[in-house]
């Protein structure tokens, strides 16, 4: 295909996206179906340009006074991928698949400047959550938000119940070249965001993946699961297990050593922990499945560390699902602040005298996090915050580069927001909290 057609084809995926709401992987799986002639690089560079479109919407609709799905992807080539006017006119020329050319008034738009915009396109935010990213950011709002509609790498976990960071470098180095360890955390590996015209690189096909020698699993995600950190022969509940991500990096930090409990209100999605622990070569997990009053009585007082990777929005995956952004509406966010605050009430049950509640959200919004800790803490005073950042340290998993970048996120309650502009990871807040003796 030439690259005329392709811009055609992300117009009618960001469609798909927008006006039939469907996620995009579903939007770009039928289109593939539909146009069986594009071959994997034609659908690899439709698919960045679309989901530069959803990352870019807000200045995109702000430039180009609509919010078309045309208007979005010509946006997107000017905004994110830097293409000048004639550059876009050229690419649409001698192309009987490309779209219509440019109009006066869409040349006139890509043109216009966005730096006098409101916060909320400076954001890429929608507008109502102009507010929440302000108290979260301050000054920062508008620059936080920019890096959350930015394109996200692609980070691994080294599972060291089976290999150590340097053989696990080596063996994926070997397949996918870019990859580098990570600066901020010892058993971490990055490779680094593609051109947005590129295939995304295969991290979960290659053997070290397969050997279960490495987990896909975001720098955030895996610097969350550290504050867990308890000494080897620890009882660990994950509350909210769900697929087991973190359920595998809490056993592979506890060295098969102690006993992690992983359960989840939702069985379907508890069930995909099996495979996936068998292949990390984990020991150490008892699956809890079925009703809470059954599954997990026996606990109660008990745990040494609770986990709540609690139900979110998820504003902090925003990078890797700019779809979700612009799905998410006030009352999702309550509903997740009434789980939030069910799940603490429920979860913290479990915690032993001098035990800790780690409670975590993949999100950045004030009234997922510090809110939801500060009506916790009223009406629990038996629990007493203490500091996230001593709690992750305390897995000698951070590199000194780590200890200053993640120390740097600290806030109130001594939680941590981590942030893609800070540490360029997922948006993720972690509050530890004690529980008196
Ligand atoms: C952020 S996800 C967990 C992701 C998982 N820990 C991982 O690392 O892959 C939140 C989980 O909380 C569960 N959940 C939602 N409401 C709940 C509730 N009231 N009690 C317990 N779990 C709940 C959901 O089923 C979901 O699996």
């Amino acid at each position: 295909m030439k690259d005329g057609g392709r811009v055609a084809a992300a117009i009618e995926v960001v469609d798909a996206v927008l006006d039939r709401h469907q996620p995009v992987k579903t939007a770009l799986r039928d289109w593939g179906k539909a146009h069986r002639f594009a071959g994997s690089k034609d659908r690899a560079w439709i698919s960045g340009l679309a989901l530069d479109a959803l990352r870019r919407r807000a200045s995109a609709r702000f430039v180009m006074s609509e919010d078309a799905p045309r208007a979005l992807v010509l946006g997107a080539l000017h905004l994110a991928w830097g293409l000048s006017v004639d550059e876009i006119e050229a690419m649409f020329a001698d192309d009987e698949h490309a779209p219509e050319p440019m109009s006066a008034a869409e040349r006139a738009g890509l043109a216009r400047p966005v730096e006098n915009a409101p916060l909320h396109v400076l954001a890429e935010i929608p507008d109502w959550l102009e507010q929440s990213f302000s108290r979260a950011f301050g000054e920062d709002a508008a620059l936080e938000g920019r890096a959350m509609a930015a394109r996200a790498p692609v980070d691994l976990r080294v599972n060291r119940l089976k290999t150590d960071p340097d053989k696990a470098l080596a063996a994926v180095v070997a397949k996918l070249k870019d990859a580098r360890a990570s600066e901020l955390v010892k058993s971490a590996i990055r490779i680094p965001e593609t051109d947005p015209r590129a295939k995304a690189p295969p991290a979960d096909s290659i053997p070290a993946y397969g050997k279960g020698w490495v987990e896909v699993q975001d720098l955030g995600s895996q610097i969350a699961a550290l504050a867990a950190a308890t000494g080897e022969a620890g009882q660990v509940l994950d509350y909210c297990a769900g697929a087991g991500g973190k359920t595998l990096a809490l056993a592979a930090m506890m060295g098969n050593a102690g006993q992690v409990y992983a359960w989840d209100r939702d069985w379907r999605r508890l069930r995909a922990i099996w495979p996936r622990l068998k292949r990390a070569g984990v020991r150490d997990v008892q699956v809890r499945d079925g009703a809470e009053a059954e599954a997990l009585s026996d606990l109660e007082r008990k745990m040494d560390v609770v986990f709540v990777d609690a139900p979110c929005t998820g504003s902090g995956t925003w990078r890797r699902r700019p779809d979700s952004k612009w799905r998410l509406k006030s009352d999702a966010l309550y509903k997740r602040i009434k789980e939030q605050q069910e799940v603490l009430e429920n979860a913290s049950k479990y915690v032993k005298a001098g035990g800790r509640l780690v409670y975590v959200t993949c999100s950045v919004l004030p009234e997922e996090n510090e809110d939801r800790i500060t009506d916790f803490l009223q009406l629990h005073p038996e629990f007493e915050p203490v500091s996230a950042i001593e709690a992750i340290q305390a897995s000698g998993e951070l590199t000194d580069e780590g200890e200053i970048q993640v120390g740097a996120c600290e806030g109130r309650h001594g939680a941590l927001q981590l942030t893609p502009a800070r540490t360029g990871t997922d948006g993720f807040y972690v509050c530890v909290m004690e529980k008196g003796g």
